[in-house]
């Protein structure tokens, strides 16, 4: 059985379950459960507090985690990102009263709050940065107010809590971040088990950014309509029973599919249809 780490708590793990309902695994069946076995899947969830599963993947016991790249980074932990997922997409930032710091520069001998006191004190290490660092669980924008730092380093996403706070951000971003499945470094990539999961959850990927397209167009005009759908390796072109047209079916990025399809419609083409792909390995 495939062991993997999974978050029980925070923004993580409500899309990190999502994902693996998507991919096919068992669900637990309360938020109080900690460990589900799927025997049909061959695989074991443990729920655990996202900024542990990188020291979990680390140790041995458990064969993958999903988790934030940030949280990995932090932990110091000996693992690293065999797929990133696409979800909980954050920077990390210095903030600050206007004011107090425009560069990096200004943070010499100033106190910084931070719930990832590992990249924070690494970043101050790469940067000969002297600058003391406290740590707090959680809710660091308030620190500030309270007078227990005048910086401080915390995820950023929308904005709106640093806005909230009258913060604003100084220096290049820390890092990006986003959720990932790590491994621990150096372990067997090829593992038909690993290989298989990661399998799924690519699907999911790919389910989540393509549709599928179908429709008609004059044999005259295929060359250009295929142009403008070139699916992820060849479309399928089949003959109508009607001389001269052919039905075309390839997969186009969601996003772009009512583009396609009024620039297909206005080639000629007609009976454009999307529809949703639930599962796929590519
Ligand atoms: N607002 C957000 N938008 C996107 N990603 C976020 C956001 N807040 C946290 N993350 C990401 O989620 C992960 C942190 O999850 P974690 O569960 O530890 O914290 P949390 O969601 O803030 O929950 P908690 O309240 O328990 O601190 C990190 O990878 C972080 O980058
Ligand atoms: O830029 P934003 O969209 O506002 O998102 C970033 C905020 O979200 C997270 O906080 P969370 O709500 O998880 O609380 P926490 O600080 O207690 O972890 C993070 O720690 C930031 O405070
Ligand atoms: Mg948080």
């Amino acid at each position: 059985m495939l062991r993997i780490a999974v978050p029980n708590k925070g923004s993580l793990s409500g899309p990190a379950a999502d994902m693996l309902h998507e991919a096919g695994y068992q669900q637990r069946r309360e938020s109080k459960e900690l460990r589900v076995v799927d025997p049909v899947n061959e695989v074991e969830l443990f729920y655990l507090r996202p900024r542990d599963i990188a020291i979990y993947v680390s140790s041995g016991r458990l064969d993958i985690g999903l988790t934030g790249e940030d949280l990995l980074v932090d932990s110091g932990a000996s693992a690293e990102v065999i797929l990133p997922l696409g979800f909980a997409r954050s920077t990390f930032r210095f903030a600050a009263k206007p004011g107090t710091a425009t560069s990096i520069a200004d943070l010499a001998g100033k106190t910084v709050a931070t719930s990832y006191e590992g990249i924070v004190a690494k970043y101050f290490a790469d940067h000969g940065i002297d600058a003391s660092v406290v740590h707090l669980d959680g809710a660091v924008e308030t620190a500030i107010e309270l007078g227990v730092a005048e910086v401080i380093a915390d995820v950023v996403e929308t904005g709106t809590s640093l806005r909230n706070a009258g913060l604003e951000v100084f220096g290049e971003p820390i890092m990006k971040s986003e959720a990932v499945v790590i491994r621990r470094t150096g372990a067997d990539t090829e593992d038909p088990k690993v290989q298989q999961f990661l399998r799924r959850l690519q699907g999911v990927l790919v389910a989540r950014t393509y549709v599928m397209m179908d429709y008609d167009c004059r044999v005259e005009q295929l060359e250009k309509a295929v142009a403008l759908t070139p699916g992820l390796e060849s479309p399928t072109v089949s003959p109508l029973h009607n001389e001269g047209w052919v039905a075309v079916r390839a997969m186009v990025p969601a996003k772009e599919a009512q583009r396609i399809m009024d620039d297909l419609y206005d080639l000629g083409a007609r009976a454009i249809l999307t529809t949703a792909i639930h599962a796929c390995r590519l």
